[in-house]
């Protein structure tokens, strides 16, 4: 499975343009993985998930075209992860001499109906549309996918998707897993984890997750036999509120959690890495 990390920020990307804080700052002085756009994953060149507001910059920067996209995946309702006109352009007026394969959007009702309130059409998007929510399962060769309850947001999800040789762990947006969630997780020995890491070292919420947090899943996930020490572990979603620029970020990581820090460009081919 290879995975491209599109963007690797929260919800106002860093650096964001209304706000002058240190980290800020030296991204606009020192650019480089210090950017970050809003949070996204391609996986491998047909499964994007969360197709948020800096899809086609991300596309553009990094030469990448989603015309073999066959399955987009929406964690949840907000902005920074879904956005309806990324995919209403689509339609055959804005790309004449390019046949696309029909495109299955799985996602909760709640973006279903961002989906449909915004005016779009299933058909000239060529769009199938299947209604997902926590717990729901379902094989879109050659992946199968399963939907895990996020501590965020009403319906938010998080998923793993299995491709047959290697499965992964989209932990993005969530903060600690209620109990309930650690028994779907239990069944599963995972090669990657991709795990929020929204507050960094400086603070603790409900809705999002710290390094102290994240921390805490994966020693659980461990004990539960989830990961062992060839499982890859990403941290990523980062806010420009919480966290230092990407040098002393990847270091925090690797030396308090012993986890990698997402930068955008940043390709895995499960077990190997380089940039894009
Ligand atoms: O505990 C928190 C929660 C949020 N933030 C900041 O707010 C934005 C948006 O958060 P959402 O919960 O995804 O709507 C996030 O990017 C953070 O910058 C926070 O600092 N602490």
């Amino acid at each position: 499975m290879n995975i491209t990390f599109l963007g690797t920020a929260a919800a106002e990307g860093i650096p964001f343009p209304f706000c002058d804080c240190l980290t800020c700052n030296h991204a606009r002085e020192h650019r480089g993985r210090n950017i970050r756009k809003r949070q996204s994953i391609l996986i491998n060149r047909d499964a994007l998930i969360d197709p948020g507001p800096d899809l086609y910059a991300s596309c553009a920067q990094l030469g990448m075209s989603l015309t073999e996209l066959r399955h987009v995946l929406v964690t949840h309702n907000h902005p920074d992860h879904f956005q309806p006109v990324n995919l209403q352009f689509r339609a055959k007026g804005f790309r004449q001499q390019t046949d696309l394969p029909l495109l299955t959007l799985i996602a909760p009702p709640s973006v279903l109906a961002t989906w449909d309130r915004f005016g779009s059409n299933d058909a000239s998007a060529e769009i199938s549309r299947v209604p997902f929510l926590p717990g729901d399962s379902l094989s879109v060769p050659p992946y199968r996918v399963e939907a895990i309850e996020a501590t965020h947001i009403e319906e938010a999800m998080n998923y793993i998707i299995d491709d047959g040789r290697s499965k992964l762990l989209y932990a993005c947006d969530t903060g600690l897993y209620r109990d309930r969630v650690w028994n779907a997780l239990e069944a599963h020995r995972l090669d990657a984890v991709i795990m929020e890491c929204t507050l960094g070292s400086r603070m603790s919420a409900r809705t999002h997750m710290s390094v102290g947090h994240m921390k805490t899943m994966l020693d659980r996930m461990r004990l539960l036999g989830c990961i062992d020490d060839r499982t890859q572990l990403f941290a990523t979603h980062f806010s420009h509120q919480q966290v230092e620029p990407h040098e002393p970020l990847s270091r925090m990581l690797l030396e308090e959690a012993g986890v990698q820090c997402a930068y955008d460009g940043m390709v895995l081919t499960l077990g190997e890495e380089h940039s894009a």
